[in-house]
C-alpha cells in the first residue's frame, strides 16, 4: 500500500458547502471533516443530498459557495493530482457493455499513475473466472462489485462509495464489508452513502446524518446513540428518530 507519512491533514474536509438546484436547496452549509484511515458514513432520506455532497467534495458538481480540499487539495483546481489518489464508485456506474472484466479493469489500471494488481481485488470481489465475460452480461450485483472493485484499482487514499452494496447478496455484503474494515486498516479513508443501517453501524467509525441539505446528527454511531436516549438500540432507529424530527434540530 502507499504511505505518505509526511501529510498527516484530513482526507476530506469540506466547509460550509451550499449547493442549489434552481429553488431547491440540496445542501445547506454543509462541513465535514473525514480523517485519514477512517470510514465515515454519509446517511439520510432519499433526497437528503448525500450524492450532491459527495460531487461537491470532488468538484465534479460546482459548489454555489464553501470549500473542498481532499487530502489537502483543492479538487477543481488541482483536479488531475486529486483524481491519482482518490477512488470513485458512483451510483449506478454506466459501463461499456462490450467491454470485458478483464478489459475494463486494465483500462482502468492503464489510467493511473500507481496502481495495485487488479486480479486479487477481482477475486476477493467474488469475480474469479469472470475475466472474460463481457460487462454487459454479468448479473447486477457483480457490476455493482465491478464498480467498487474499479474505485479500489488507483490503490486511493480516498475513496468515496455511493450505495456500495445494493443489489448484493448478503454474503456478499459481508465480505466487501470485512474488504473495507482491512483496506481502513492500512490507512485508506473511507466515504460511503448506504441505505442500510446495519450496514453503517458495523463498518463506519463515524457518520453524519443528512437531513434536507443539513446534517442533523454527526460523531461516532454508539455516541450517537447513546445521546439519543436509552430507548435507541440501533443506529436505524436513531436514524428513523431523526425523520420525525424538524429540519437541522440539534445536531
Ligand atoms: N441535477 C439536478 N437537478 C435538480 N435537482 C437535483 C439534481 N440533482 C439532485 N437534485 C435534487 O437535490 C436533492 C438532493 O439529491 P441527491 O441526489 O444529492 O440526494 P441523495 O441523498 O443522494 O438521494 P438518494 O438517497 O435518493 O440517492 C434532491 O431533492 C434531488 O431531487
Amino acid at each position: 500500500m502507499r504511505t505518505n507519512s509526511a501529510e498527516t491533514g484530513p482526507a476530506l474536509k469540506m466547509e460550509k458547502v451550499r449547493k442549489t438546484y434552481g429553488e431547491k436547496t440540496a445542501l445547506e452549509g454543509l462541513s465535514l471533516e473525514v480523517g485519514r484511515g477512517e470510514i465515515f458514513g454519509l446517511i439520510g432520506e432519499n433526497g437528503a443530498g448525500k450524492t450532491t455532497a459527495i460531487e461537491c467534495a470532488l468538484g465534479t458538481r460546482k459548489a454555489d459557495s464553501g470549500s473542498s480540499a481532499i487530502l489537502g487539495m483543492d479538487p477543481v483546481s488541482e483536479r488531475k493530482r486529486v483524481f491519482q489518489r482518490v477512488g470513485v464508485q458512483f451510483q449506478e456506474t454506466r459501463f461499456q457493455d462490450r467491454i470485458t472484466l478483464r478489459e475494463a479493469c486494465e483500462t482502468a489500471a492503464a489510467l493511473y499513475r500507481h496502481t495495485r494488481d487488479w486480479k486479487p481485488l477481482v477475486d476477493g470481489f467474488g469475480l474469479a473466472g469472470k475475466e472474460k465475460q463481457t460487462v454487459g452480461a454479468l448479473s447486477g450485483g457483480e457490476r455493482q462489485k465491478l464498480a467498487v472493485v474499479l474505485a479500489l484499482i488507483p490503490d486511493p487514499e480516498l475513496v468515496f462509495l455511493d450505495e456500495l452494496t445494493t443489489g448484493l447478496d448478503p454474503s456478499s455484503r459481508r465480505d466487501v464489508w470485512e474488504f473495507l474494515k482491512d483496506l481502513r486498516d492500512r490507512g485508506t479513508a473511507i466515504v460511503l452513502t448506504s441505505h442500510f443501517m446495519d450496514e453503517v453501524e458495523y463498518l463506519c467509525d463515524r457518520v453524519a446524518i443528512l437531513k434536507k441539505g443539513v446534517v442533523v446528527r454527526e460523531g461516532r454511531p454508539s455516541d450517537l446513540m447513546q445521546k439519543e436516549g436509552p430507548h435507541i438500540g440501533s443506529l436505524e432507529e436513531l436514524f428513523l428518530a431523526c425523520a420525525v424530527t424538524g429540519k437541522g434540530e440539534s445536531a
